[in-house]
This record gives structure tokens, C-alpha cells and sequence, in this order.
């Protein structure tokens, strides 16, 4: 044979192939069994094939031993039945004004729509998904809560956050050996038959506390966080959770509440909360098995960087 087999898929020498393989070693032994709350926006969900991908990465991470849990968003899917539907609807500091028009849409589209379509993609190779909303089995309880714009409190209708998080719904899908796919829809602690709009990524937050996770994994649109938005020189690579709590209140609105929860998480004794371009294919492979990573990611104060394990 010759040296120069190459595999016409991927261009790599075997050698090449083995050496990416064996990259993953430390982390694949750093991650064993490990759970990590993986959370998708709906801006990331850009075409089929980068779906797909997102669901091969989540049943890689099971099937490897890790204990992936999806939080999944929804916003422009949201945004496109409102449309259909001629609804109108518009986002206050980050978090959209849902009336309980709204609010039904947003049921329906999250957990009848995106949650079922991801549940469809990851159980193409098997069954392994398992969807549930932050309505079944106690999962969530939210409170409602306003916007802040121009440091004023503004009232956005039925949106919540999770103020109390039951993890026995998740935690026994988990034990079957099966990977939670989450929608963040959450019953209102004051009239439990009235259901709130959560963000996904505050929802996500919460639950990744709750459940102890190793690390928080916020998948979006961009190739993670800037610190003078849009100067593409700004990209931070590693950022403490006191840095990002003074930069806050800079940030722009979509942005204010996908940090917030990283800052949360990690407060919350999460040990590291990324957030990753989901438009790159794998792009949670290469962030849990690569030593580089990629995207931003907030740590505790008190860490000393996290070590490469190799
Ligand atoms: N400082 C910043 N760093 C990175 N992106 C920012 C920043 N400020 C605003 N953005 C915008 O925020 C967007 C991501 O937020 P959002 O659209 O809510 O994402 P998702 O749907 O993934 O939750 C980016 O595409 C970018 O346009
Ligand atoms: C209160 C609020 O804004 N809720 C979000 C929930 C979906 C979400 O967070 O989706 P992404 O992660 O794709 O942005 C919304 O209605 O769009």
C-alpha cells in the first residue's frame, strides 16, 4: 500500500486521522461521565445539516460516556409563526414582550415544534431523546419578571424566570440512559395553570446549577463574546466571573441575557460556562474533546485557568 492513502472524505493521512482521535484521550477521560447542560439557540439552528450535526454530537457525547442535557431556544422559530400568524411582537432588553396570545405560539412553537424536531434528529441514530418541557414532572417554577431598558424596569407580560428547579424529571431520563431535551416553558409559581415565557438561556442556566453540571454550553450565532461589539478584535477568550459582572451593564440587549446566565451558572458553582458559534459543524465536539475550544469562556474567580488535562 502506499503511504499516500488518503481519505477522500477528509483529506487526512491515517496518521493525521489518529492524531485527532488521539487528541480527545485527556479529555475523553476528563469528561467521563460528566454532565453537561448543552444549550442550543434557535439562531444557531441555521439549516438540516448543521441540526443533524448538533444531534450526532449529542449522541457522540452519550455514547462516550459523558450525560448531555439540551436546553433548546426557539426565538426566530418563534418569531416565524408569530408571522404567519400576524401577531405582532417585539424584544425589550432582550426578552420578548409575550402576551397571552403570544404566549400560546410560544408553547406550541418551543415544545411542539423545535423540541420535537431535535428529539426527531438525536433518535435518527437511536433511541435516545427524551423531550420535556419546564411544565412536566414539577421541572421548573418561574416568576414573572421585567425587562431592564436604560436601567428602567419595563414590563414585557408573561415572561418568567426559573426561580425553583425540581431535577427528578431530568435526572431519570438521565438514569435510563437517555439524553433530556428541554423546552423552557415554566407553570407562574403565583397561578400554576398560567404557563411563562422563559429565556433559554436563563432557564438553561438554572438548570445546570441545579444539576450540578461540569459546564455550561451556550451554542449562538457569533463567535462568542465581545467586549466592544462589533470590533471583531475584541473577541474575549477567557473572562472571571467578576470581569464579566463589571462588563455587563456595557453589553448590548441580546447579548445581556446569554451572559448573565454564563455569569449565573458559574456563580452558582457551575465550573465553566462557554458560549460557542453554533453555526461551525461539531462545534460542541471540538469545544468538550479539543484542547483548544473555541468561543468565550467565563470561570469562577478563584480558578486558576483550567488546566489542558494532557
Ligand atoms: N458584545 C457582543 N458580543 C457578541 N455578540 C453580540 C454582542 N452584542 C450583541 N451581540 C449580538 O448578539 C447576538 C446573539 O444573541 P441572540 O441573537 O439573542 O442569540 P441566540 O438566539 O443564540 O440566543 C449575536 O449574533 C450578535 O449579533
Ligand atoms: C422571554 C423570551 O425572550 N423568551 C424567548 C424563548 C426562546 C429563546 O430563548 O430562544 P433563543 O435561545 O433562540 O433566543 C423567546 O420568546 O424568544
Amino acid at each position: 500500500m502506499s503511504d499516500f492513502v488518503f481519505d477522500t472524505r477528509t483529506d487526512l493521512r491515517p496518521e493525521q486521522k489518529a492524531e485527532v482521535l488521539i487528541e480527545a484521550l485527556p479529555w475523553l477521560q476528563e469528561f467521563s461521565g460528566a454532565l453537561v447542560v448543552v444549550k442550543y439557540g434557535g439562531n444557531a439552528m441555521v439549516d438540516d445539516t448543521l441540526k443533524a450535526a448538533f444531534a450526532q454530537d449529542m449522541v457522540f457525547l452519550r455514547q462516550v460516556g459523558l450525560r448531555p442535557v439540551v436546553v433548546h431556544g426557539g426565538g426566530p422559530q418563534i418569531n416565524a409563526m408569530l408571522g404567519r400568524l400576524d401577531i405582532p411582537s417585539e424584544f425589550r432588553g432582550g426578552l420578548r414582550v409575550t402576551t397571552p396570545e403570544a404566549m400560546e405560539v410560544v408553547r406550541m412553537v418551543l415544545t411542539g415544534q423545535v423540541g420535537r424536531e431535535l428529539v426527531g434528529l438525536v433518535n435518527a441514530h437511536g433511541p435516545h431523546a427524551v423531550g420535556l418541557s419546564g411544565e412536566d414532572g414539577g421541572l421548573f417554577q418561574a416568576t414573572r419578571r421585567t425587562a431592564v431598558v436604560d436601567g428602567e424596569p419595563v414590563d414585557v407580560g408573561l415572561v418568567g424566570d426559573v426561580t425553583a428547579v425540581d431535577p427528578s424529571a431530568v435526572e431519570d431520563i438521565l438514569a435510563a440512559g437517555r439524553i433530556p431535551v428541554v423546552s423552557t416553558v415554566a407553570p407562574d409559581v403565583a397561578d400554576p395553570t398560567q404557563v411563562l415565557n422563559v429565556n433559554a438561556d436563563t432557564a438553561a442556566s438554572a438548570l445546570a446549577v441545579a444539576l450540578g453540571a461540569k459546564k455550561l454550553i451556550v451554542l449562538t450565532d457569533v463567535e462568542g463574546l465581545y467586549t466592544s461589539w462589533p470590533d471583531r478584535s475584541s473577541l474575549v477568550e477567557r473572562i472571571t466571573a467578576s470581569e464579566l459582572a463589571t462588563l455587563l451593564p456595557s453589553l448590548e440587549s441580546g447579548m445581556v441575557p446569554k451572559m448573565e446566565a454564563c455569569l449565573r451558572a458559574v456563580e452558582g458553582g457551575v465550573p465553566a460556562a462557554t458560549v460557542i458559534d453554533g453555526r461551525q459543524p461539531h462545534s460542541v465536539l471540538l469545544e468538550v474533546f479539543t484542547a483548544r475550544g473555541n468561543g468565550t469562556m467565563v470561570v469562577p474567580d478563584a480558578a486558576t485557568l483550567p488546566k489542558d488535562p494532557a
